[in-house]
């Protein structure tokens, strides 16, 4: 028989692990270890997920423990360990608590899994992928996190509610930083079934669009008074599921740069990959407006700030 994949999500007590776990466990994408400071918490959320397995109609294999030995050569690890946002916060008000708790995290991965790909959700997100490429040395596709999927998957919202249509028919990205300010919503290239945003959208509407998309985040904190998780939960599932059934999918994703865009600081942030059992095996390089080179430039120079405060951390 043909090994299943092994997919461990460490702060998996928690609304986005648990989320996570929910949506790959619903698509049998293979053995899933919850792990979690409150091992409680994860275990109870394991045996209410099981519970619901038939009449949700999957059945899955689940272990919940807060001992990180039993990640164990996991292919994926999924890293969700870390405090949410407030209504009023930004996330990059959260590196520094965060740091170090991915940082212990990833210590474990170090140990434990060496050769899985490993998928960073916690926030400040581009800063935390720089804090685990750090301690466990991991090549840069197999280092990856969960931003622009999401932030694209607002967008193409957004944009859906604009113009009532389905938004299967929208063809958006988000790209640069995972942050209210830097996300860079790439207009340029936004169309709906084929027909460019700039032709069915005004100016005006085309920067509500924008702006909307950039608060998402912080939309929902305020109004549910901890950050989301449901749409992380997806985004996130989408990222596993083309890893371990090999799907190709190309997704916008962080990653470290090396020179591509013309940054060549090693700076981690978000551009379309192609995610395969090897991780992010091709960062590719779009065509870019002006005013959208500009915000990635931006995009660059804020997370340089945050990293400085990450790495004085760990
Ligand atoms: N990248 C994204 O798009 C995105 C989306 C949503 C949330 N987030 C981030 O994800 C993180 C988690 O959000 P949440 O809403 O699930 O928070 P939460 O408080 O519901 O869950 C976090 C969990 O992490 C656990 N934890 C903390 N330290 C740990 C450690 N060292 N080892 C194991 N478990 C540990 C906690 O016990 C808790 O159960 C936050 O940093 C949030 O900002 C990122
Ligand atoms: O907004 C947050 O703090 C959580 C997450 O990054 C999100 O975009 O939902």
């Amino acid at each position: 028989m043909l090994k299943r994949p092994k997919i461990t999500v460490v702060g998996s007590g928690g609304n986005v692990g648990a989320a996570v776990v929910q949506w790959c466990a619903q698509k049998e994408l293979g053995d899933l270890v919850l792990i979690d400071l409150k091992p409680n918490v994860a275990q109870g959320r394991a045996l209410d997920l099981a519970q619901g397995g038939a009449f949700a109609g999957f059945n899955a294999s689940f272990t919940s423990t807060d001992d990180s030995s039993f990640m164990q050569d996991s292919d994926v690890v999924v890293i969700t360990a870390g405090v949410p946002r407030k209504p009023g916060q930004t996330r990059e008000e959260l590196v520094g608590i965060n740091a170090g708790i991915v940082k212990t995290v990833c210590e474990n991965v170090k140990k434990y899994a060496p050769n899985c790909i490993l998928i960073l959700v916690s926030n400040p997100l581009d800063a935390m992928l720089t804090v685990a490429q750090k301690v466990t040395s991991f090549p840069r596709e197999r280092v990856i996190g969960m931003s622009g999927v999401l932030d694209s998957s607002r967008f193409r919202s957004n944009i859906a509610r604009a113009l009532n249509v389905h938004i299967k028919d929208v063809s958006a990205i988000v790209l640069g930083a995972h942050t209210d300010k830097d996300m860079v919503p790439v207009v340029s290239t936004a169309t709906v079934g084929g027909v460019p945003l700039n032709k069915l959208l005004s100016a005006e509407q085309i920067v509500d669009v924008v702006n909307r998309t950039k608060r998402g985040g912080a939309e929902l904190t305020e109004l549910i008074g901890t950050s989301a998780w449901v749409a992380p939960g997806f985004g996130v599932t989408a990222m596993v599921e083309s890893i371990v059934l090999n799907q190709g999918r190309i997704l916008p994703c962080s990653v470290e740069l090396k020179g591509e865009y013309g940054i060549s600081e090693g700076a981690c942030l978000c551009v379309p990959v192609k995610l395969t059992n090897k991780g992010a095996e091709k960062v590719f390089e779009i065509d870019l407006s002006t005013e959208e080179k500009a915000a990635l430039k931006a995009a660059h120079t804020a997370y340089l700030e945050v990293r400085k405060i990450a790495l004085s951390s760990v």
